[in-house]
Parts: C-alpha cells; structure tokens; sequence
C-alpha cells in the first residue's frame, strides 16, 4: 500500500511546479498543479510534456494511475487535498500572503510543505492560523531528476507531520535527508560557500570560468557524487584534512556580499541561460541545445549512481 497522498496540490507551475508535480504523478498520485497566471498554466503544460518524456527515459512509473491536471481555480485544486506543495517566488511577504490564503480554505489536517530556497520555516509559520502544519520539503533543480530532498520543521511543526511527510518522500522513492532548521538549509549552504570560493578565483583570474568548472566536475564534483564529504574524510584520512585545513581555511575567501563582477553583468542584463548569456554566451540555439546536454548528463549520471553501492 502506497503511503504517498491521493491527492497533492502543487501551488505555483514555474521553473520547480511542474517537475514537482510530474515527479508525484508518476509514483500514483492525483495532481493538482495550480497557478495564478493562466500564461504560466500554459508553459507549464508545455512543461510537463518535456518533463514526462525525461523520466520516461530514467525508469517507469513507480506506480499507475497517476495524473497532473493544470488550472487557475484554487477551491478546484486544492478540493479533498492531502498535501500542499508551496512553489511561489522566494518573497517572504509573497509566502506569507499565499499561505493565508491556503490556509483560509483548507481543513487543520492538511499539511502545507515550502519549497522555498532558505527561509527559515519557523518565519514563514509566524503568521499562520495553523503554524504546525508548515514544514519545508527542499527540492532540488531539476526536481524531477536530482532525487534528494531536504525536510525542514520548523519550531512550531507538529511531529507527525515529519514523519509524515518523511514517509511520503521514500514513497515516491526519493531521498529525505531530516535537517535542523538553518538559513539557506544544508545544501545551499554547502553549495553557496562552493560558489562563493569559485567566484573569488575567477575574480582573481587563478583559473578559467572553462578550467573551473573542468576542475570541480572532474574533480571534487565526480569524486563527491560517489563518494559523499563526510566518507571522503574517511578515505583521504583525518590527518591529511589537519594538515592542510590548518593553513587553508584562514585563506578561503570569507566575502559577505555578492561579487561586484556578478552584480555588473545582472545590471547588464547578463543573468544565464534567461538571457542567453551570463558567465557564458550562448548564439542561436546554443541553449536549448546545452539544456538538453545537461538533461541528458543528468540522466545518464542517476542511471549510473542508482546502479552503484551507497558507499
Ligand atoms: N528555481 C530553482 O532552481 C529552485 C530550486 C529549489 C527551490 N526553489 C524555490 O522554489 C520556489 C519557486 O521557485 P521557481 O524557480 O519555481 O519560481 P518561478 O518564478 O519560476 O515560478 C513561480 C510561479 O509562481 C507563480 N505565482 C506567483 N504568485 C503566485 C500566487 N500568489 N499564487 C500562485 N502562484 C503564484 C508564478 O506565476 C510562477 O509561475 C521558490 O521559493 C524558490 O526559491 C527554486
Ligand atoms: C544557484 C542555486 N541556488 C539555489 C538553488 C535551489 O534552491 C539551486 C538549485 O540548483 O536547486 C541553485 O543551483
């Protein structure tokens, strides 16, 4: 018997709803993925076309009779729900404002998870009728393909509600990883103290944005996504990790703010792939064409990580 919910609804269907949602279609469950914009509805059905036809590619449906239905009728798409996945842009107010209205038209019991970036839970909670149904439920980009998710209670989130929400990630055969509550949750800020490090020796031309990232996906990247940190230490030994950790740690870059050379290509409007070019330029085609790599790395990688011992 199947422990994911009936019915799950999916509140915002950008760049994470529809992935979100396909990810739970395709363990069985009924999906509700509801937006305020009908353009955004639109995309998002273009979306879950691209996103099916990926996991088509990694496994089969873990179990039948899933489905995602699209709309902009909130009572509609949260009618008999079990859970709520919250996935409207990063604004605490913009949150704030949405899960007042969740919670206005829906029963005690129903469980609202975030999948907001890094605020903290407890924040968001303040202003809710019912604080203990708030959990945060961390997916990663692509949701539909990196399998972890990180699950964040906040102080005031019931207990049940954990393992609830615990048992539903395993149903849907991910990765729950239960974590303390932390600005930036524990993989940003793992990520972001990499990002920061990176962006310091650009900035200090030490290498390449190409030597970079050759750097850290052949080297700590691959290494990492077989070998997790805390085991490296293990294999690389705990004196070497003294040894050097003594001299370097007072050297890594400790900048409080975004870097200056970041700020000047956003003001130029270089933000990524959004606008083909950002650390990279791309021409005509180029990044439809890196997105399918990427995708297509991706899948190849799960494949094979999904086929070796968790060591
Ligand atoms: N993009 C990522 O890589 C990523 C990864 C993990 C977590 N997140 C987090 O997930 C959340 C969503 O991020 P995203 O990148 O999908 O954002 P997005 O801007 O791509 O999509 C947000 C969607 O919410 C809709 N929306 C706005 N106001 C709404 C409202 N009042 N009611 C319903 N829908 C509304 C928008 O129309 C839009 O379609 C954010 O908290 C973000 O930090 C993002
Ligand atoms: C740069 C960056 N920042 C935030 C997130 C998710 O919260 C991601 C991601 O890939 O999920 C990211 O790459």
């Amino acid at each position: 018997m199947s422990s994911l919910p009936t019915i799950a609804t999916v509140i915002g269907s950008g760049t994470m709803g529809p992935g979100i949602a396909a990810t739970l279609a395709r363990a069985g469950a009924t999906v509700r993925l509801y937006d305020i914009s009908a353009d955004a509805i639109t995309r998002a059905e273009a979306a879950y076309d691209m996103v099916r036809g990926v996991l088509e590619a990694v496994d089969s449906p873990s179990a039948p009779g899933g489905s995602v239905t699209f709309g902009t009728d909130l009572d509609a798409a949260l009618a008999d729900t079990e859970l709520i996945i919250e996935a409207v842009p990063e604004k605490l107010e913009l949150k704030r404002s949405v899960l007042a209205d969740l919670e206005a038209r829906i029963g005690d019991d129903v469980i609202i998870a975030t999948n907001t970036s890094g605020i903290p839970i407890s924040t968001m909670a303040e202003s809710m009728t019912v604080p203990a149904r708030l959990i945060g439920m961390h997916w990663s980009n692509p949701p539909h393909l990196i399998p972890m998710i990180e699950v964040i209670p906040g102080n005031a989130t019931a207990p049940e509600h954990v393992d609830r929400l615990i048992e539903i990630v395993k149903a849907f055969n991910y990765v729950p990883v239960l974590e303390k509550e932390i600005p930036g949750f524990v993989e940003n800020r793992v990520l972001y103290a990499i990002l920061r490090e990176c962006m310091a020796l650009l900035e200090e031309g030490i290498v390449t944005p190409e030597g970079l990232d050759a750097c850290v996906k052949w080297g700590i990247g691959y290494k990492l996504s077989v070998v997790g940190p805390t085991r490296l230490l293990d294999m690389a030994g705990l004196d070497i990790y003294q040894a050097v950790s003594s001299y370097l740690n007072k050297d890594l870059d400790n900048s409080t703010d975004t870097p200056e050379f970041i700020k000047d290509k956003i003001a130029a409007g270089q933000l990524g792939f959004k606008s083909n070019g950002g650390m990279y330029e791309y021409g005509e085609g180029d990044v439809d064409a890196k997105r399918k790599e990427i995708i297509t790395g991706l899948i190849a990688a799960r494949k094979t990580l999904a086929s070796i011992p968790n060591v």
